[in-house]
């Protein structure tokens, strides 16, 4: 069973469809990647599966249950979320904003995994000074910290990566990953589609509201895939590390 569901999902914005009869499941143990040009509706697709964004048509299921007869709670328990909008108002300390991810827990356990994730994350030097005097990419890292902290049976995470240095991508994807392995359901929506292809099991594309390929990355990155999505060019190559996604701007 899916651990994350839409099925036939319809979603109007200001009048606009903006997903168009989705179907889409992640499975517990599985990494994701959904992946689409800006404006495709990526964001769209984990607000509606979070119960954030109402459907005009369709479901959308956290585990066993469709999301709209689950309290906030109820929500919250079954899915971490990590979303694409990186501002936080408050100017608290690194901990306890990563804190918050674990309301469930009592204080002191919370902050003992708050400053856990965090040194996951590669930020436990920052865990006692205040968000707003950061970074862009030290806040990114304390967020993820946040959505790491909840070891809820999914994880939704909307451009992780957007932002981070080379070296904090990977480490973000490998945690993403590691979380898959040990039995998270995770879907990411990334920008990278070598890095998409390199880190998920299974890749969504997105097109102008719906999903055009969902497969393994080599089939749904296909190079027809790509220059009719993303008008690019691209090949696989095979590497001694596995295959891995050549792009180039110019179409051939
Ligand atoms: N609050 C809103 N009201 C009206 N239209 C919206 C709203 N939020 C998003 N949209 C529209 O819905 C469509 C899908 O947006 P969404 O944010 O899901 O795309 P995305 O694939 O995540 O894009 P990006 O890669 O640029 O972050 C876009 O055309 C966008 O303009």
């Amino acid at each position: 069973m899916s651990a994350l569901e839409l099925r036939g999902a319809v979603v109007r914005l200001d009048g606009r469809i903006v997903l168009d009869r989705v179907d889409l499941g992640v499975a517990p143990g599985e990494i994701v990647a959904l992946v689409g040009p800006n404006g495709a509706g990526k964001s769209s697709v984990i607000r509606a599966l979070l119960g954030l964004i109402s459907l005009e048509a369709g479901e959308a299921r956290l585990g066993d249950q469709p999301v709209s007869r689950l309290s906030s709670r109820a929500r919250a328990e079954r899915a971490a979320y990590l979303p694409q909008e990186r501002r936080i108002a408050w100017n608290m300390a690194a901990v306890d904003i990563a804190a918050l991810g674990a309301p469930f827990l009592s204080g002191a356990d919370a902050t003992r995994r708050a400053r856990e994730a965090l040194a996951l994350v590669g930020a436990t030097s920052l865990a006692d000074r205040g968000v707003a005097d950061m970074s862009g990419g030290e806040r990114a890292r304390v967020l993820l910290a946040r959505a790491l902290v909840c070891e809820a049976p999914a994880l939704l995470a909307d451009e992780p990566i957007a932002g981070l240095d080379p070296d904090a991508q990977l480490l973000v994807l490998d945690l993403l990953q590691q979380r898959a392995r040990s039995g998270q359901a995770v879907l990411v929506s990334l920008h990278d589609l070598t890095l998409a292809a390199r880190h998920a099991d299974r890749v969504l594309v997105i097109d102008r509201g719906r999903i055009v390929a969902d497969a393994l990355p080599t089939k749904a990155l296909s190079a027809e895939r790509l220059r009719e999505t993303f008008g690019i060019r691209g090949r696989w190559i095979d590497a001694p590390s596995g295959p891995l996604l050549d792009l180039d701007r110019r179409q051939g």
